[in-house]
């Protein structure tokens, strides 16, 4: 009988909840593993099938459709969920023996549901087995209906990637999205050096493996463990962050002493940045509009151990920009469509869509006006998302630029990038767009601009 709190009981809960309520996966699945009682292995496991059904739903319900004779609509949601993970399982673990995958995934079938389910998922997962000469797709898929279905994006997000950046680096982008995300941190050199903390990393965790970031000198990038529930973590000694979203306090460059906003800060991670690169010397200001969010500033500041920060629950819209409320330095780190992270959010190119954007953009053009209101004269404003869509990145800030004449692309932004950067991302005046499968990284639009003195 299987456990209610197996790895496929926990990915099946967080399936159905993400679908049906919207909620978000990855907070999910974090709540739910913590109060849950699985081995480290077992959580990994259901991290894996969480992450991996949500990325390959749309071969999934390729396949499904074909095995179920009415359509996988008209199935119970959460026996749709279950017949996805259990596709999922043969299609793609190749450490869970088939019959395994079978025998556990009837067996939730028969603690949850009435007798005909059992029966029903026992025999479509056996047909998958025996019709597997049907579940071949193209190697190199050409129209946006195939390139959908074997990288299993929508075919909105498909078309509109191909769209923008050819069918080959579309291509390359949707593959990036179903690789595993890596795992990188954030050196805090108020505690020690980059060698120094790699070293401690060590001591602490014998089988992680470390190298040093290519794209940034306060990032390492680890791989055999996750130090984020270790006494280091917790001393402040290093954030979990990406190597890309690392670029976005680099590139703002707040030195100690001066004035430094984060207009839309929360949860925190780029204003820890911006605080430690000031030496924890100046002023620092961070809001952000949710007050639940605030709180998740305000703990990364205190872990961090930095006194310099000022939080604050504030629409950016409504800060006064007059006079001694102005600021060297403005980060506008905005709310955006988030593409350049479904690897580590699969559930977003399920749950958004196109039309999202327009409004996305509206926000995004009001916190632009009023993040420039609140730069001091000779002072530099960075703008940047973590999404691919050229609305609103590049055509985003050239609107800007055309509306705010007082402000300049500062093209010496692509001297100051890493040199990887420069060979590999794309870019242009002032700005850079790194893709997903640049540097296995997040994908992110990075801006810089300087106010007229
Ligand atoms: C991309 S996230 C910021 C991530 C953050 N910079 C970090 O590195 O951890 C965008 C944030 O903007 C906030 N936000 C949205 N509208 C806002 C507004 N009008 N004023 C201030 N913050 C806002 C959201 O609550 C969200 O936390």
């Amino acid at each position: 009988m299987t456990r209610p709190d197996s790895a496929r009981n926990v990915a099946l809960d967080v399936l159905i909840a993400v679908e049906e309520r919207g909620a978000y996966s990855n907070l999910l699945l974090n709540d739910r593993l913590k109060r849950s009682s699985l081995s480290p292995r077992d959580r990994g496991l259901a991290t894996e099938l969480v992450y991996g059904t949500l990325q390959r739903k749309n071969t999934l319900d390729w396949i499904l459709n074909k095995l179920v004779r009415k359509g996988i609509d008209t199935l119970d949601p959460w026996v749709r969920h279950l017949l996805r993970l259990g596709i999922y399982q043969l299609r793609y673990l190749d450490r869970v023996p088939s019959r395994a995958a079978v025998h556990e995934t009837v067996e939730i079938a028969k603690a949850r549901g009435h007798r005909g389910i059992p029966g029903l998922v026992n025999g479509v997962l056996r047909s998958y087995l025996r019709r597997s000469r049907e579940w071949t797709l193209p190697d190199s898929p050409k129209s946006v209906t195939d390139l959908a279905l074997v990288t299993s994006h929508p075919e909105w997000l498909v078309r509109r990637l191909v769209e923008v950046y050819g069918p080959e680096t579309a291509h390359s982008v949707l593959k990036a999205n179903n690789r595993p995300p890596g795992l990188s941190v954030r050196v805090n050199p108020l505690r020690g050096n980059r060698e120094r903390v790699a070293r401690l990393l060590q001591e602490e965790d014998p089988r992680l493996r470390i190298r040093l970031s290519p794209l940034s000198g306060q990032g390492l990038i680890l791989t055999g463990g996750n130090p984020a529930s270790g006494r280091l973590f917790r001393e402040g000694w290093f954030t979990v962050q990406d190597e890309s979203s690392m670029l976005v306090a680099e590139l703002l460059a707040p030195r100690p002493g001066e004035r430094v906003l984060d207009g839309c800060a929360a949860p925190g991670g780029k204003t820890g940045h911006l605080a430690e690169r000031m030496e924890n010397r100046g002023t620092l200001l961070a809001c952000d509009i949710h007050p639940h969010k605030v709180k998740l500033i305000e703990n990364q500041v205190r872990r961090l151990g930095l006194s310099m920060v000022e939080v604050r629950q504030a629409d950016l819209r409504e800060l006064p920009g007059t006079g001694e409320a102005r600021f060297d330095r403005v980060l506008l780190d905005a709310p955006c469509s988030g593409w350049g992270v479904i690897r580590r959010k699969p559930d977003i190119k399920w749950s958004k869509n196109l039309q999202e954007v327009d409004s996305l953009r509206q926000l995004q053009a009001e916190l632009l006006e009023a993040a420039a209101r609140l730069v001091t004269p000779g002072g530099t404003l960075v703008y940047s998302t973590c999404t691919l869509e050229p609305q609103e990145n590049r055509e985003q800030i050239t609107a800007f630029l055309k509306n705010h004449p007082t402000f300049q692309a500062d093209s010496t932004l692509f001297d100051t990038l890493p040199a990887p950067v420069r060979e590999k991302a794309l870019t242009g005046d002032g700005w850079v767009q790194i893709l997903p499968h640049h540097f296995e990284s997040d994908g992110f639009f990075i801006a810089r601009m300087i106010k007229e003195k």
